[in-house]
């Protein structure tokens, strides 16, 4: 059980809340809810009040809280990056190279290269190998502001393997002060021989693996690549509609390579979220904004994979909730680095630094279907904050490609920097 703090930020330039208990949709995204000059009190880990400076000081005696005084800095909810596959064996700094030449993503994977060689390592791995390199990458996120985490299964493809990704998932966050949210993505890639059978390998997951996800709780959501050469629409459709039976929330990763119509399915399927999108369609992203499913764009893997980038400006104007996150796995995007996501975004989406924010904090946390819980800084949810070395929020993607976070506070407690006692 992690530590439950009692906190009194006081004197923030900025207190900028992101205030809100669901996805913040279209226009709203813009609304950041600053308060000037502001205050927030945590008591056991949970935020009690939030207000100006001088109403809060009056309500509340700095005796009883640990005091920080964020004169001249800007303070923020922790950052939520609601996409990630940070629990991986073995790296592919090779491939990289082989697509800087011009090889691309899904040739290198058809020739049994990409995720597939993750899976070879990620096989031959220890536990306690993936339970270090999981921890040391988590600890690369909170120093970027990262305070919930979604990370996914899917280098295994086979029952024990994929049982030993969300059991080291489970215990990493046992232990680490970012939280984890689970996801099962069984149906990452094709091995080799079930090539041409995928729909036994879909039987294969829904049959023998599963249900005994579901019963030992290892994971929350289900996900599935749905893609041209991976998983195809029916498919998915099939993996997911047994997968909610089963009490998973859902997740595609949909139209990334291919318009396959997986924006329309996640409609469909009253997913969760649908990530990726570069090339989800016009009637696609109108599907999700009438569903309510978030849009989580990952401008890191366009940047790496050098494609276009998702049409995050136009979903934005189409009303739709957008969430933005790293990707970070050890192939199409390497990369835990949330100031890179708010520069792309910002430089290269057309999103404005206030929607990026929101697509990182509340709509992060609605990716994650814990809008109710983290992603703002408002009365009953957790004391997960950001406090940054600048007076204002609009130093992220100025300051570009570098980390403007001084302090992470995870439920109250200062985690990052780490205070070490001599
Ligand atoms: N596109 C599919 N899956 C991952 C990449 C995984 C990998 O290349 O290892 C993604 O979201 O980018
Ligand atoms: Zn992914």
């Amino acid at each position: 059980m992690m530590k439950k703090g009692n906190l009194l930020i006081k004197n923030a330039a900025e207190l900028v809340t992101c205030s809100g208990f669901r996805a913040k949709k279209g226009k709203e995204m813009s609304d950041l809810q600053i308060i000037l000059d502001g205050a927030v009190v945590i008591e056991e880990g949970i935020i009690k009040a939030v207000g100006k400076t001088e109403e809060i000081l009056k309500q509340y005696s700095e005796e009883n809280y640990e005091v920080i005084d964020a004169s001249n800095k800007a303070v923020l909810p922790g950052f939520v990056d609601s996409h990630t596959h940070f629990l991986f064996g073995g790296y592919r700094a090779e491939e990289f190279s082989w697509r800087l030449r011009g090889d691309s993503y899904m040739d290198i994977m058809e020739r049994g290269g990409g995720i597939l060689s993750s899976v070879k390592a990620t096989k031959e791995a220890t536990k306690e190998e993936l339970f270090e390199s999981a921890m040391k990458r988590l600890d690369c996120m909170l120093s970027f502001g990262v305070t919930t985490v979604e990370g996914k299964s899917g280098y295994g493809l086979d029952y024990d393997t994929e049982m030993k990704q969300l059991e080291v998932m489970k215990e990493v966050d046992a232990v680490h002060p970012i939280d984890v949210v689970s996801t099962f993505l069984g149906a990452h890639a094709v091995p080799k021989e079930y090539k041409g059978k995928e729909d036994i390998l879909i039987d294969f997951f829904i049959e023998k693996v599963m249900p005994d996800v579901a019963e030992r709780k290892l994971a929350e959501f289900c996900d599935v690549f749905c893609e041209d050469k991976v998983f195809s629409i029916e498919q998915s459709r099939r993996l997911l509609t047994k997968a909610k039976e089963m009490g998973f929330k859902i997740k595609l990763h949909a139209d990334e390579i291919v318009p396959l119509g997986g924006a329309e399915l996640a409609a469909e399927l009253g997913a969760i979220s649908a990530d990726h999108l570069l090339q989800a369609s016009d009637q696609g992203i109108r599907d999700m904004e009438k569903a309510g499913v978030v849009a989580t764009l990952l401008p890191g893997t366009a940047f790496s994979l050098k494609e276009e980038f998702a049409r995050g400006r136009y979903m934005i104007d189409q009303n739709c909730a957008v969430a933005l996150a790293t990707d970070l796995n050890p192939g199409s995007c390497f990369t835990e680095s949330i100031p890179l996501i708010f520069a792309l975004a910002t430089l290269y989406m057309g999103i404005t630094t206030e929607e990026a924010l929101t697509a990182l904090t509340i709509n992060g946390a609605a990716a994650v279907d814990r809008a109710d819980k983290i992603g703002s800084i408002d009365i009953g949810k957790q004391g997960d904050i950001v406090i940054l070395e600048f007076p204002s929020y609009k130093y992220i993607p100025y300051h570009i490609g570098v980390s403007t976070v001084e302090k992470v506070v995870k439920d109250g407690v200062v985690v990052f920097p780490k205070i070490e006692k001599v």
